[in-house]
């Protein structure tokens, strides 16, 4: 018979999951003229993590992210992104003469782009749309759309610019359940930029506020937590976070 050795000595030689970095953002400077917005900006992105960056109007958000996205030649700093990146914009940025599938395969370079594409839109819920022109979708689909266009490119990075912003409240709920769907299904890392605290909450595990160009405050959310925005946890990092951004909790500034 064999002779159990105790749990404790296994449980101490499982090593660690390690922890990978996708981007990192060293020392990251960009001025537009005279203004610098981002002004050494540090920032790590580790696999399967889900951050919200937060952060008041023209403090530099969509900057950063633009520089993450190779979108800006400009950016001064260090910047390294191992892996693919996708983007998805506030507007949907559809290309309108192209079907709604031809716009999921547009600049798709792996061996079965209908195959993947199919498989894309049946996963956002747009399969009997597929051959639809993308005037024709309302904002919700548009918004699939985009979605399965950054999925099928199973980005390691997938960099999600206010995508909810122009979104009718309950098609933001769908969308928000869906995000979350999707992300756990393919873990790439996300980083959202959003101005809604609600949001940042319910979604992200990290959540990030961006001041004076740089990160002047960090949140992190128990990925354990249920992702629901009335639980109690969520209400003191609630009043930090609106505190962070320079908000009271009733509103006003
Ligand atoms: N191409 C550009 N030329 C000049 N200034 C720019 C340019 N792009 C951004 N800026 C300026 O940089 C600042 C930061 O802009 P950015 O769009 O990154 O802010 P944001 O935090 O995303 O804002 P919002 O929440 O309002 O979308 C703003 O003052 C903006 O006017």
């Amino acid at each position: 018979m064999a002779t159990r050795v105790p749990g404790p000595l296994t449980l101490q030689e499982t090593p660690a999951p390690e922890r990978q970095v996708v981007a990192s953002v060293q020392g990251l400077t960009r001025r537009f003229g005279e203004r610098t917005v981002l002004d050494r900006l540090d920032l790590e992105v580790a696999r399967g993590e889900f951050i919200a960056l937060l952060g008041r109007s023209g403090s530099g958000k969509s900057t950063l992210l633009r520089a993450l996205a190779g979108l800006d030649g400009e950016a001064e700093g260090g910047l390294s992104v191992t892996g693919s990146v996708a983007v998805a914009f506030q507007e949907p940025r559809l290309v309108p003469w192209k079907r709604v599938h031809a716009n999921i395969t547009l600049g798709l370079a792996v061996p079965n782009p209908k195959e993947n594409a199919d498989a894309a839109l049946a996963e956002v819920g747009l399969s009997e749309r597929a051959g639809a022109w993308p005037l024709t979708l309302s904002g919700g689909e548009a918004q699939r759309a985009s979605l399965a266009r950054a999925l099928v490119r199973e980005p390691d990075l997938l960099l999600l610019d206010e995508p909810f912003s122009a979104l009718d409240a309950l098609t933001r709920i769908t969308i928000h359940q869906l995000v979350l769907q999707l992300w756990s299904a393919h873990r790439p890392s996300v980083l959202l930029v959003t101005h809604d605290v609600d949001e940042a909450l319910l979604l992200a595990d990290r959540v990030l506020v961006l001041d004076a160009g740089r990160i002047a405050h960090e949140s992190v959310i128990s990925a354990e937590r249920p992702r629901h925005r009335d639980h109690p946890d969520l209400t003191s990092l609630r009043t930090t976070l609106l505190s962070a951004l320079g908000v009271s909790p009733e509103g006003t500034s």
